[in-house]
């Protein structure tokens, strides 16, 4: 029976990797071992009878396929299999419907890959589910009967093609329900109203509670006219988190753009009216009969660009011939300002590389500066020489673009020059924001080097930091060809948390009365200075309002809009949010997992399998391999529990948390330094 197991898994995993059955010997999956006695990597086991329950390989970037009739079609293993992870690869899927004679699985955890056609409806027979997991795929079809399935916790079918109604079952056990970004239609029954919009959300035929939109006539009415704008979901642009992934990861979805797609998420593109590539399978919506044809709109369009052509070049001319204005010195804040009136940034595609160019002005009302703090290297940067240094897009995020901007004028320095996206923020609020936090200084806080403001244009310099991103460090070590990434041990990581947990303390301890929280905190939001220092990058350029409060009990982000104030706000709560965050990026530390859905998908599948008591599961394998203590490990997840607590007011303050992270880290130094004194111990007894 051990040969059968051994045999089924290794042929598994020849498919599943696509490397015809070679794999890392330190793996120890071969033909001369067992895989419980010999723990191969990626299985769990009954330790009491070597039975294996548990095939775990996420985030390996497998490329082959999942033959579910290898696993399940062996009696002796089928009937000891409670879960198969194999999320965050790029697999796709083969003798699907065989998943049904898996009849003991738990968990099947098989999102963020390329498995397309309709889920098997024998999943529908897996009555043992707690967590099903089919997310970010190209499922397409109808989505599974999960009626007979009463032990269902979790279910996660986002970034998918199911289409058709969601079937009203009884929802009562389901902790996290999410079908976001489908194309299903009807109403939401009444069972999943209890879950948040965003489960539910670009959805353009779903109607009803928690979405805003009514369940009228129309809308229940499956063969009605699309409403324009709705039959196509607006272009989304992939996460930073999936960049890392192949393009071949994300060809034929019309609707996504940005990097590894040639695609680029221009506004055209992220604008819900944009065409669709020549190619794409969704149609582009027909114009109605009395509404403007498409010819039409090419026309009309051709003459605004030549409008916009002819007024560029009189601008152009009209900014080159204009006069210098004076440089005025800013008194209260030390800084060396330039008057911008009538510039702005802008960006024009060359080639494939993005550079910044004056060839667009403003429309000459606002009055606007470049304001350069102090930073000894960049004193005298002036607007003038960021725009004419050579930039590179480096990257979009979900509020705006950054440039690495290579500025003689800043002595060698490198800018990155993050260009913020709708901020309603009036100039001079935004300046005395900028001029507050300049006056908040924290080692692990990346400070703005300068910043710019006009009526349509925000623009925040930093240093670059060429060390990389958290994010980076964390997932670059995923990918079994990185060499070139330094190891992250657990005392790295948790040293990193312990500081970036104090400079967000004492962040919000300094700026608590100016209800200034970080807003948008992330692993991709934290950078490695040159002494591989952890900094806070963007502290407080998001805005965080009444509104966004109520949204980061919803969700943990915040949005950047701006509406009124409401001063009755608690102060503590509104800086709850970045507890969240905080939270989130402990798991990613203790786990190597993306965040995806704003942490919320992390979140719950952490708190899923605590439930389960299979704590040792959550934890990056990476750190168990190491030797990581595991209780150290336990402690620092207690705390990241708390801090993603769904109530805002249930979650610690920075300040607790700084504490409580600071003893474990200062209990994991100790036990280092005993663990070497004994070895100094161990060898002095040598001589
Ligand atoms: N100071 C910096 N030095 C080096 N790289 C940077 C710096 N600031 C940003 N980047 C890089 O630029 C890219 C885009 O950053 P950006 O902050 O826009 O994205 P994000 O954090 O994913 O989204 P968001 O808009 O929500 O902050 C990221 O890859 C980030 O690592």
């Amino acid at each position: 029976e051990e040969e059968l197991v051994r045999n089924a898994l290794l042929e598994f995993i020849s498919k599943l990797s696509n490397t015809n059955g070679y794999l890392d010997p330190t793996w120890g999956w071969n033909s001369s071992s067992y895989p419980c006695k010999d723990k191969w990597r990626g299985i769990i086991c009954d330790n009491e009878h070597f039975h294996v329950n548990k095939i775990m390989l996420e985030g390996y970037n497998f490329s082959g396929v999942l033959d579910a009739r290898i696993l399940c079609n062996v009696q002796s293993l089928s009937e000891s299999l409670m879960a198969i992870g194999v999320t965050n690869n790029n697999i796709h899927g083969e003798n699907l419907e065989d998943i049904g004679n898996c009849s003991k699985l738990a968990y099947l955890l098989i999102g963020g890959n390329q498995f397309s056609g309709e889920l098997p409806v024998s999943v529908s027979r897996l009555i043992n589910l707690k967590i099903l997991n089919v997310s970010y795929n190209e499922f397409s079809g109808s989505l599974p009967d999960l009626s007979q399935i009463s032990g269902l916790t979790v279910f996660q079918a986002q970034d998918n093609q199911f289409s058709g109604p969601i079937l009203d079952i009884d929802f009562s056990t389901f902790s996290y329900f999410n079908v976001s970004y489908n194309n299903l239609t009807g109403p939401i029954p009444d069972g999943a109203k209890r879950f948040k919009e965003s489960s539910f959300i670009y959805n353009p035929q779903l109607c009803g509670a928690p979405l805003p939109k009514n369940c009228t006539k129309t809308s229940l009415d499956s063969k009605a006219e699309p409403v324009p704008g709705d039959s196509i979901p607006p272009p989304k642009s992939i996460p930073d988190g999936a960049k890392l992934f192949k393009e071949s990861s994300f060809i034929y979805n019309p609707q996504l753009c940005g990097v590894p797609l040639p695609k680029n998420c221009t506004k055209t593109s992220l604008d819900s009216e944009a065409e669709p590539v020549p190619g794409d399978s969704i149609p582009p919506p027909k114009p109605k009969n009395g509404g403007v044809s498409k010819d039409q709109i090419l026309m009309f369009a051709g003459y605004i660009l030549i409008g916009l052509a002819i007024l560029s070049i009189i601008l152009l001319w009209l900014y080159k011939k204009g006069k210098t204005k004076e440089e005025k010195i800013d008194t209260d804040n030390k800084v060396a300002a330039v008057d911008d009136s009538n510039r702005s940034f802008s960006t024009v595609e060359l080639k494939g590389r993005t550079e910044f160019s004056t060839a667009s002005a403003e429309s000459g009302i606002a009055s606007s500066s470049l304001i350069v703090l102090t930073s000894p290297e960049v004193n005298g940067l002036k607007f003038e020489d960021l725009l004419q240094a050579p930039a590179e897009l480096i990257g979009r995020g979900k509020h705006g673009s950054v440039y690495k901007v290579e500025c003689g004028k800043a002595q060698g320095m490198s800018l990155a020059v993050k260009r913020i996206r709708d901020w309603t923020l009036s100039t001079n609020e935004f300046k005395q924001r900028m001029r507050r936090l300049d006056q908040v200084n924290h080692r692990n806080v990346l400070p703005v080097v300068a910043f710019y403001s006009s009526r349509i244009e925000k623009l925040i310099v930093y240093e670059y930091q060429q060390n990389g991103s958290l994010f980076k460090l964390i997932h670059a070590q995923e990918h079994p060809g990185n060499l070139t990434s330094p190891p992250f041990d657990w005392s790295t990581r948790l040293s990193a948390a312990a500081k970036i947990a104090d400079a967000l303390a004492f962040m919000h301890e300094q700026l608590l009365h100016d209800r200034i929280p970080h807003g948008n905190l992330k692993s991709s939001n934290i950078f490695f200075n040159k002494n591989m220092e952890p900094c806070v990058s963007e502290y407080g350029l998001m805005y965080v309002d009444n509104q966004d409060l109520q949204q980061s009990i919803d969700f943990p982000t915040s949005k950047n809009t701006l509406q009124s104030s409401s001063k009755e706000l608690d102060h503590n709560i509104l800086f709850k949010a970045d507890t969240y965050a905080f939270g989130v990026i402990l798991l990613e530390l203790l786990t190597g997992r993306m965040v995806l859905n704003d942490g919320l998908d992390l979140a719950s599948w952490v708190v899923a399998v605590l439930r389960e008591e299979w704590t040792v599961e959550v934890f990056d394998r990476k750190l168990i391999r190491e030797g990581a203590s595991e209780e150290r490990m336990v402690n620092v997840l207690q705390v990241a529990i708390k801090c993603v607590n769904k109530s805002p007011e249930a979650r610690p303050s920075m300040k607790q948390v700084a504490l409580a992270i600071r003893v474990i880290r200062d209990d994991d130094e100790r036990s280092m330094d005993v663990s070497e004194l004994s070895m100094t111990r161990s060898f002095a007894n040598l001589l």
